[in-house]
């Protein structure tokens, strides 16, 4: 089971996400409660070993600014969130990174259909901490996703039985407070969607 620990702004949670076994780290670039600066993406994404992905994440912004943003901040992997057409996949390929697309369960749920890398498949709201009927996807999408929605260390196992996505994608069920992220938590996280057996 792939797992993407998302949000982070400290050293310390970045640590131990990635001492936990994460595999997949994400720095939020828009707005939000998570926001960072791409230069703090970037002093924090220079902690983390290769074999963990960095990912900036983007919701409404250019495709200039998120060109701009990935390449201040020096992460391997790039975050769409809505309504963005091929094109703007496209545009990105020359930067070498991870393509993930991220969308509501109507999106097109074929990874690779926009030329992207990785898909998620999440909540209304991204970022809300909201659960969601997340069986009402189960079997439809393609490929590498990621489940994401609402999750936490209580409910992983049960969304990914309900889902059976390839990975898990969490931010808000990891957290004490909007863009609080806890150690222990994250930790659990990782141990509950581990323990799944799944991959
Ligand atoms: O986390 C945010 O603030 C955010 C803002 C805008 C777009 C995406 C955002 N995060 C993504 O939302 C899910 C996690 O949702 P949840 O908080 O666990 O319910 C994940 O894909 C984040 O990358």
């Amino acid at each position: 089971m792939y797992v993407k620990i998302c949000g982070l702004r400290e050293p310390e949670h970045v640590m131990a996400a990635v001492e936990a076994g994460a595999d997949a780290i994400g720095f939020v670039l828009t707005r939000s409660s998570r926001r960072v600066t791409p230069a703090r993406a970037r002093e924090l994404a220079s902690t983390v070993p290769s074999h963990v992905l960095t990912v900036a994440v983007f919701a409404g912004e250019t495709s200039h600014e998120v060109r701009q943003a990935t390449l201040e901040s020096g992460v391997r992997a790039v975050q769409l969130h809505g309504d963005h057409p091929h094109e703007d996949f496209t545009a990105l390929k020359d930067l070498g990174v991870t393509l993930v697309r991220a969308g509501g369960a109507a999106a097109d749920l074929r990874c690779g259909a926009f030329d992207e890398d990785l898909l998620i498949v999440d909540a209304p709201r991204p970022g809300s901490g909201q659960p969601w009927d997340w069986s009402a996807v189960r079997g439809r999408p393609r490929g590498r996703w990621m489940l994401a929605g609402g999750l936490d260390p209580s409910n992983v196992a049960e969304a990914i039985s309900a889902a059976e996505p390839w990975g898990v994608d969490v931010s808000s069920g990891v957290e004490t407070a909007p863009g609080v992220k806890d150690s222990g938590l994250i930790r659990s996280f990782l141990d509950a969607a581990r323990r799944t057996g799944r991959g």
